[in-house]
């Protein structure tokens, strides 16, 4: 059966609805959580309301009449949903083509489990082809760039973006992340790095993935 990446994409959304408790859920950005949104709609008298990771999310849901909690009111989520450019089966991760890879570590941060939604194209042996997106303090552009080189990165600017937190994003090429968690790490190292894509020292803990075939399931 041929499957478009979309209908992929609105397969492991409608999967994910099984992973989402009662009480208040965490909600990422992007195409994918765009469909799980779209979801999540349909079981919103089961939910108290939901934590969004961004502007664009929090407008989406509360189209739908979805509650949208503030972080600080919600305390520790059982759940967090959101896709991902990249993810291995270790479950580390790219995130931040979007540009809200910030406040989706930090949503991510306050849920006790992590269920990333993607389709089969995002499932890689060796993150990096995708480029990096880099989070950075717009002084701090050039210097940052500068350390990303010495890193062995290409560092390009996205132009014409600006982040929901005012910042700027740099888009590191040619990266072949070897090991997720050290240069996640080594990047928060950097200063003026607000947050690296690398999301592999709490990286997923369920990963639905869609492919023709159905709906995989791939767990730590
Ligand atoms: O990290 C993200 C946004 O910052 C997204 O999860 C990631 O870019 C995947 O997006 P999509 O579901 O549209 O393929």
């Amino acid at each position: 059966m041929s499957m478009s990446q979309d209908e992929m994409k609105q397969a492991v959304a409608r999967a994910a609805i099984e992973h989402v408790p009662a009480g208040i859920i965490g909600v990422g950005t992007g195409s994918t959580a765009n469909y799980f949104i779209d979801e999540l709609a349909h079981i919103k008298g089961r939910i108290d309301g939901a934590v969004a990771s961004s502007v664009a999310t929090a407008e989406r849901l509360k189209k739908h009449g979805i509650r949208v909690i503030d972080l600080n009111e919600a305390g520790e989520m059982e759940v967090y949903v959101d896709g991902a450019d990249e993810i291995t089966r270790h479950m580390a991760m790219i995130k931040g083509g979007g540009g809200a890879l910030t406040r989706e570590k930090i949503v991510a941060a306050c849920a006790k489990k992590f269920v990333c939604i993607v389709d089969q194209t995002k499932l890689v042996d060796v993150l990096g082809k995708f480029p990096l997106p880099i989070e950075v303090i717009p002084m701090a552009r050039s210097y940052v760039a500068r350390q990303l080189v010495k890193l062995g990165g290409n560092p390009v600017l996205r132009a014409g973006f600006t982040t929901d937190n005012g910042n700027v994003i740099l888009d590191v090429h040619g990266l072949n992340i070897l090991d997720p968690v050290a240069l996640e790490t080594e990047l928060n190292q950097i200063v003026g790095v607000v947050t690296n894509g690398l999301f592999a020292r709490r990286g997923a803990d369920v990963c639905l993935m869609g492919t023709p075939e159905g709906v995989q399931t791939l767990t730590r």
